[in-house]
Parts: structure tokens; C-alpha cells; sequence
């Protein structure tokens, strides 16, 4: 049996996979506070990941009654980009910058500036990947520019899942999904790119954790962690990724073809790749490697189930009437439009953009309507990236929805009926931590395995590749009057970019 972590930005989700029988034994969620004070400040503390990931473990070790000493490996998988910084001591030298953090957008903007003249080419050219304010860089950028001290005790720059194994194993090792979220890291070569971290700091290079390959184990359970958890030491701690190569394992889509929406905090659509794809005039598309080997385009909004619960919060809405007050309004909320940046934008990537409704009159501005209005705006601007991956050649017929947001049949059905595509939910949402405990038996079987690398497709459940889950087909009808809505949604989106674009960190 397989634990699988995944530190999501709300709160930590551990699952207990039994492979013999293909079956989740249990899953436990513990949430983590958001330190939120300062505007485009978005930071946790690490040791909360901790506090919740023990927790997370003791819980379902409790719930099953299973033995510590069946437990044979853990996965883990975590929130991309946020930036971990330790000092000599392995102390943690200040909370995590995390990736909906956008306090450096202006600093991000000058240093793309800078690296193309230094070096005559853009960042983007030179690793593969264009870099938004999400990734790791411009945090980085952020703590040496406002925080000179911290930035000087820097001795290990991780990130989160990198941060977790650290503890688990005592390794400092990192593998090529999550760290082609730093925009340091090469994405064609699978290397730290030195020219990028020599113009942040000569020593930085020497900071950075060793990168290996994703079908290795990165370590083995050290005693103390053990014991923190309350399972056996010595066991296998996956090679573990980011939180979207992670879901991308746990749906499946490890092979071209598919594509998995997350609807969680972020919104994200990815889609898996044998090689490294050119994505040049289609800066949205952030060509992240995968934690398979291979290469995961992605496509990210900033705003999903964050802008959904302050609507809900606000309208005291609880989450279980949600399905019945979506569905007490129709497609459009009645001319009623909300622009969803309530955390800037990154689809359009605006980070200094601001949320906003339009539209209101006396008979459309009710709780019914409100509702459905921040609901449709998050999706249609999360369905802008189905577009731009299908003007870059990727295209799918189905889309496979995770996250929280998929436990909610009436928003996956608003999904299908808006992209005109046949939506799957699977039997087990909580994706990134259902990958993460496959990827540990991928990891422990070529541990111990001294001959070829034991490939990963046949390791994923056959419920899993057969689609299995509940399927939703589009209503056409409804999809016509959505076409139009989505339109005239774009265009008003259109109108609004011009106001932050100067504020957006383009090279
Ligand atoms: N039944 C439901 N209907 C609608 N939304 C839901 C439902 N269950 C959970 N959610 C949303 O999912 C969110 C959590 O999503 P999750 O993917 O766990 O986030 P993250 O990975 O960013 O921490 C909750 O805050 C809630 O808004
Ligand atoms: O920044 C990205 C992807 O590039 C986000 O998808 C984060 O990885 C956070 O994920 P959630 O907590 O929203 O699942």
C-alpha cells in the first residue's frame, strides 16, 4: 500500500492506495491558513504543511486500521512554484511566496528586461518556457530586493513538495515537473539554467537541489519523520512533483490525447506530451515538463474556487446548496457578468487586475444569479485555454475534471455545455494525491528493480485508462446559447485588458 500527499493551496489531502485491490482505502483533508495582509501578498508556513500532512497520515492510518508495516512507499505531490528558503540550520528563513502571490510582478518585469539585454535572447527562448509572475523566479527576485538579510542566509532555495520529501527523506533532491515551474530550470535539457541564476547571484546555482529522474525514489523515510507520522522508517519517498504532473498521473493522462481540468484554488487544463513542443506566439502556455518523463503543457487562470467561496461567503451560501442555487439560474445569470480577478489575472495574464461585475439590474442581481455570474466567469476564462491549446495544435474530445470543483455535477454539466465537450468526472477527484501514491509504487518498483526502468502504464489502474467515472455529454441546445454568451463574455474581457497591460510582466 501507497500513502500519496497532496499540499494543495487550501489544505493538505493524503489518500491511502491499496494496489492490489485498485481501491482508495481513505482520504482525510486538513486545511492551512493563507497569510493575506498586504495586497498581492499571498504566503503560508511551511511547518502548517507539516502540522497538516502528519495529520492527513495519522487519520487515515486510524480510519483503516491498516498496519504501519504495509505501508511501502509515499508520494508526494504539492502546490507548484511557491518558494522555500532555508538558512545553514535547514530553519526556514520566512513563509513560503506562493504561486497566487503577485508582490514581485514589477521586479519580474525589470529582470526580463535585464536578462535580454545581458544576454540578447529572452528568458522564454532560452529555457523553453515563458515566465509568469506565479513562478518561483520572481519570488526570488521579491526576497533579494525587499528582504537583503533573509535573501544573505539563503543556504537551500526549494519548493514546496521539494521541501516536504527534504523533510521526509533528509534528501535535497528535486525532479524536472515541479522544477520547471521556477523558471530557472531548462526545459528541454531537464537542467538549472546557470546564466538565469548567475544574474540573480553567483553563489545561487550551489543552493539549488540536485535534479533526478521521476521514476526515482528520492529518498527513503528517516527515522525521525518516521516517528512524526507513525509509520516505518526506510520506506520509499517518491521522486513526487508538482500538484498538476501529479493530477496528471492520477487521470491517466500520460499519453497524447487528453486533457485534465483542475478546478481547485487555480484553474488549470493540462495535457501530456513525448516531447518538448514550441509554443512560441502562445505565451499562455506554460510547457512544463511532466512527472513521468515526458512534457505537460499547461494552461492556468488565478482565480477559481477562491473567487467562488468570497461570492458564497458574502451571499451565505453553504456548499451544499450550491448545485440547487446554480441551477436556479439560467445560462447567461440573465445578463449579469463577473469578472473574476479578484487576485489579479493570469488568463489573460494581468496580475494587477481587478475583479468586477456587470451587467446588474433590479430583476437579475440575486443570490441565484450572482452565483451562476462568478461561476461562469471563472469557467469561461478557464475555457479560453481550450482555445489557445486547440490554435496550437492540441486537441481533445473529452476533458476529465478534478479538483474540489468536480464534486459538483451541475458545474461539471455547465462544462460540457460550454465547450461543447463530453466531461468526465472520475471516481476519485482528489487526483494529485491519487498520482502521487502511484508514482511512489512507480518509484519503489524501480528501486527495486536493478535491471530496466519498470514503466509507469501499466502500473495506473485499469479504472482509471478505461474512463471509468460518470460521463456528461453536452446538451446542444444549450451549448448554441452558450456559444453566444461566451462571445459576448470575451469581448467585454477584451475591453477590460487595456487598462493592465502595462503593469503586465511581458519580456
Ligand atoms: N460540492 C462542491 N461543489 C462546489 N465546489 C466544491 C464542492 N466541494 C468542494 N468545492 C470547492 O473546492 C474547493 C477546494 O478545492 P481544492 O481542489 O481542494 O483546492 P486546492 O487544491 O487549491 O487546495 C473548496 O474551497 C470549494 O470551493
Ligand atoms: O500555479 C499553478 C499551476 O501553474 C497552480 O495550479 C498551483 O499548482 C496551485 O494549485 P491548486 O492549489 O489550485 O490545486
Amino acid at each position: 500500500m501507497f500513502l500519496g500527499i497532496d499540499c494543495g493551496t487550501q489544505g493538505t489531502k493524503v489518500l491511502l492506495w491499496d494496489v492490489e485491490n485498485q481501491q482508495v482505502l481513505a482520504t482525510s483533508f486538513h486545511a492551512h491558513p493563507l497569510l493575506n495582509e498586504r495586497p498581492g501578498q499571498k504566503e503560508q508556513h511551511p511547518t502548517d504543511w507539516l502540522n497538516a500532512m502528519r495529520a492527513g497520515v495519522r487519520d487515515v492510518m486510524e480510519k483503516t486500521a491498516v498496519g504501519r508495516d504495509k505501508i511501502l512507499g509515499i508520494g508526494v505531490s504539492a502546490q507548484q512554484h511557491g518558494l522555500v528558503i532555508l538558512d545553514q540550520n535547514d530553519r526556514v528563513i520566512r513563509p513560503a511566496k506562493l504561486w497566487c502571490d503577485t508582490e514581485s510582478t514589477a521586479g519580474l518585469k525589470r529582470f526580463l528586461h535585464d536578462y535580454q539585454s545581458m544576454y540578447g535572447h529572452r528568458l522564454s527562448a532560452d529555457i523553453g518556457i515563458p515566465v509568469p509572475v506565479a513562478f518561483t523566479l520572481g519570488k526570488l527576485l521579491w526576497v533579494k530586493q525587499h528582504e537583503s538579510a533573509h535573501f544573505a542566509r539563503i543556504d537551500k532555495v526549494m519548493l514546496p513538495h521539494d521541501y516536504l520529501n527534504y523533510f521526509l527523506t533528509g534528501n535535497f533532491r528535486t525532479e524536472p515537473g515541479d522544477a520547471s515551474g521556477t523558471g530557472y530550470f531548462d526545459t528541454r535539457l531537464k537542467t538549472w539554467h546557470t546564466p538565469v541564476l548567475a544574474l540573480i547571484d553567483p553563489t545561487l546555482h550551489s543552493k539549488l537541489p540536485e535534479v533526478i529522474a521521476s521514476h526515482q525514489a528520492q529518498g527513503f523515510l528517516r527515522v525521525e519523520a518516521a516517528a512524526y507520522l507513525g509509520l516505518s522508517a526506510d520506506i520509499v519517498v517518491s521522486s513526487g512533483g508538482g500538484d498538476n504532473m501529479m493530477s496528471a498521473i492520477g487521470t491517466g493522462n500520460i499519453a497524447p490525447g487528453r486533457v485534465t481540468m483542475s478546478l481547485g484554488t487555480s484553474g488549470t487544463l493540462s495535457t501530456c506530451q513525448p516531447e518538448q513542443i514550441d509554443c512560441s506566439g502562445f505565451e499562455d502556455i506554460n510547457t512544463f515538463c511532466s512527472s513521468t518523463g515526458a512534457w505537460l503543457p499547461l494552461i492556468s487562470t488565478m482565480n477559481v474556487t477562491n473567487s467562488i467561496n468570497t461570492y458564497r461567503q458574502l451571499m451565505d451560501i453553504d456548499i451544499k446548496d450550491f448545485d440547487n442555487t446554480l441551477m436556479a439560474s439560467q445560462p447567461g445569470a440573465e445578463g449579469l457578468f463577473s469578472f473574476p480577478w479578484l487576485n489579479g489575472a493570469r488568463l489573460p495574464n494581468l496580475p494587477g487586475a481587478r475583479g468586477e461585475i456587470s451587467g446588474m439590474t433590479m430583476a437579475n442581481f440575486t443570490k441565484p444569479h450572482l452565483l451562476r455570474s462568478v461561476v461562469e466567469g471563472v469557467t469561461f476564462n478557464l475555457c479560453k485555454g481550450i482555445e489557445i491549446f486547440n490554435a496550437r495544435g492540441l486537441m481533445f474530445d473529452s476533458v476529465t475534471i478534478i479538483g474540489g470543483g468536480a464534486n459538483s455535477r451541475a458545474w461539471c454539466g455547465m462544462i460540457a455545455d460550454i465547450t461543447g465537450l463530453t466531461v468526465t468526472r472520475p471516481a476519485v477527484p482528489d487526483a494529485a494525491a491519487l498520482g502521487a501514491a502511484i508514482q511512489a509504487h512507480w518509484c519503489f518498483r524501480n528501486s527495486a528493480s536493478h535491471a530496466e526502468t519498470v514503466p509507469l502504464p501499466p502500473l495506473l489502474p485499469e479504472w482509471l485508462t478505461s474512463e471509468q467515472g460518470e460521463t456528461i455529454a453536452p446538451d446542444p441546445a444549450i451549448s448554441e446559447r452558450y456559444r453566444q454568451i461566451y462571445q459576448n463574455y470575451h469581448a467585454e474581457v477584451d475591453k477590460r485588458k487595456a487598462r493592465y497591460l502595462d503593469e503586465s510582466p511581458s519580456e
